[in-house]
């Protein structure tokens, strides 16, 4: 395993980790990169041995999935730093329709791509192929050349020719910007300060399924009050909002707060002077103000199961899935602000 005297911060996306190269690609991580923190690995069929993987200090992620599916690559790849796409359909037999190969390599790569301008991820490493230069169907010989000798690449088999228009496509999406939003926040609330969060489609399932569960059963549910909850992690607000803003390239500089309470309390209070003072010509209505103040310093966090005790509740939506949709829904937002 890799020297853990780095920081562990990074998130690594190997697709195609159970393959040939994908599984060297894989171990190879776990021993040379000390800044790992979680590794996840995307693949159609993922293979036994992941498990003795789980063991060490870095998070090992086995996600089965399919590249030819948006969504699933999209929910793979959100929050992930570093992808090395290596998944692919490697036939030179016909044992696969040309139209299947160009869906793996191709529509696959394609949606690795979009995935990682939507979710800002910003480091891509694509596994090509030497076929993509040659040997062309003319026979040229192509010897001892490198990446700027010049060679005629002619391609008529579905492979070789999957494997260039992928290589094309990750070139010129060199430079793409996703949702890059940069810079730094420096924290104003302990991190200490625990804060119960639920995904909103988790909070709009609870809502139907108590409603339908309500009319079957009055006499239990009448006049109950349910907290709403899911697998949402218990973070202070400002930790919490980081699983949403990192991906998306900003950083909450500071273990602790950057100003003393006192201070951050004298501001609230003269933000709400401003606000009385100016109501007559402009409504003024900072983030920051005493009861918001107080709710972000106060620790809130609620753990029950009387939702699934009395309805039968469970969150439709993993932490994983609401974090994805939250970064996707930024990003849409991001994008129709533009
Ligand atoms: N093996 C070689 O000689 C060679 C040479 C040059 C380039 N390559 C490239 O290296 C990459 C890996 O090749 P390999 O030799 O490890 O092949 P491999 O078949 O051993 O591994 C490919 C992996 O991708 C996975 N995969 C296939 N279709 C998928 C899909 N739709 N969704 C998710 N995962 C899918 C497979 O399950 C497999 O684990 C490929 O892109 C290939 O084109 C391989
Ligand atoms: C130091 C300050 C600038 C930090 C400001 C954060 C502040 C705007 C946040 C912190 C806590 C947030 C509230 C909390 O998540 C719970 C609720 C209850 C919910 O019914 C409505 C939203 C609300 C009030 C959040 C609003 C934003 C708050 C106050």
């Amino acid at each position: 395993m890799a020297d853990s005297a780095q920081a562990q911060e990074l998130v690594y996306l190997v697709t195609g980790g159970c393959g040939f190269l994908g599984e060297h690609v894989v171990r190879m991580l776990l021993q040379q990169e000390p800044r790992l923190r979680e590794l996840r690995i995307f693949d159609l069929h993922l293979g036994p041995w992941l498990e003795e993987l789980k063991t060490g200090p870095v998070q090992v992620t086995a996600i089965q999935g399919d590249v030819t599916q948006a969504h699933e690559v999209a929910a793979a790849v959100a929050g992930a730093h570093v992808v090395i796409h290596t998944a692919g359909l490697v036939d030179v037999f016909g044992r696969a329709s040309p139209e299947t190969i160009h869906a793996v390599n191709v529509q696959g790569t394609k949606n690795v791509i979009e995935a990682c301008v939507q979710t800002g991820t910003q480091f891509l490493v694509y596994t090509s192929s030497m076929e993509v230069v040659g040997p062309n169907i003319k026979g040229h010989p192509f010897y001892r050349g490198n990446e700027d000798t010049p060679y005629e690449a002619v391609h008529r088999h579905p492979y070789p020719r999957s494997k260039a228009l992928a290589e094309q496509l990750v070139l010129e999406a060199n430079g793409r910007k996703g949702l890059r939003l940069g810079g730094r926040l420096f924290r104003a609330i302990p991190a200490s300060v625990e804060h119960g969060r639920v995904y909103v489609g988790n909070v709009a399932w609870m809502h139907v399924l108590v409603a339908r569960e309500l009319q079957e059963r009055a006499a239990l549910m009448g006049g109950q009050v349910y907290f709403c909850y899911d697998k949402s992690p218990y973070k202070s607000y400002e930790d919490f909002n980081m699983e949403f803003l990192g991906p998306c390239g900003l950083r909450l500089v500071g273990t602790r707060p950057l100003l003393p309470y006192w201070l951050l309390m004298l501001l609230a209070f003269l933000n709400a002077l401003l606000q009385w003072l100016l109501r007559p010509l402009l409504l003024y209505a900072p983030l920051l103000n005493p009861y918001t103040l107080a709710m972000a310093n106060t620790t809130f966090t609620v753990s029950t199961d009387k939702a699934q005790r009395h309805f039968g509740y469970e969150p439709l939506f993993s932490w994983e899935e609401s974090r994805t949709r939250t970064v996707r829904w930024m990003q849409t937002m991001d994008s129709s602000a533009q």
